[in-house]
């Protein structure tokens, strides 16, 4: 698939590793709306709907996507699906290098804990993470559907997603 116009990007589905060895599964949801999953790395465990960002082109296949999250982190992503790469940088407030443990959860049910642990806790100095990742698997998921993020990550999960056993043809879930 060639990548072109921001309409081209909006709807996939990305897994990709970062060159640090961190495994993350994002997913395009509309315009202005991602969900993600994270399965390797300091916060592994982590699952994400509904997060707003702004998403935009800029330039042919090229996609930057930017949000900042109740937990105090603030994430840029640069997306570069034609030559299967991206670049991440995350901004994490120090209190989630020093309790990871405390964001590892389905957020959507949490976020009043984060909000008090992102005032109980320090922010600074923030803990930068910029790598580059390696794409390893991209899905035309198509928009706002709701079943590409939809349980927490268990192990294999990717490797079940890009054998091609996790979605049937329609994009949803196989079994559930
Ligand atoms: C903190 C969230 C987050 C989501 C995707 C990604 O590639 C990096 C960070």
């Amino acid at each position: 698939m060639e990548f072109k116009e921001l309409d081209d990007f909006l709807g996939t589905h990305f897994i990709y590793t970062y060159d640090n060895g961190w495994e993350y599964e994002w997913y395009a949801k509309n315009d202005h709306t991602v969900d993600y999953r994270i399965h390797g790395g300091m916060v592994a465990g982590r699952w994400v709907k509904d997060q707003e960002a702004n998403i935009v082109k800029l330039t042919d296949g090229v996609f930057k996507v930017t949000w900042t999250e109740p937990t105090g982190t603030d994430v840029a992503l640069d997306f570069m699906p034609n030559e299967n790469i991206m670049h991440g940088t995350i901004f994490f407030p120090k209190w989630v290098q020093d309790h990871p443990s405390i964001t590892v959860c389905f957020q959507n049910e949490y976020i009043d804990l984060m909000e008090e642990s992102r005032e109980k806790y320090e922010t600074y100095p923030k803990y930068l993470v910029p790598e580059f990742a390696k794409i390893t698997y991209m899905g035309k998921a198509g928009q706002d559907n709701e079943e590409v993020i939809a349980e927490a990550p268990y192990k294999g999960m990717t490797d079940d997603i890009r054998a091609g056993k996790y979605f049937d043809a329609d994009y949803k879930r196989v079994k559930k």
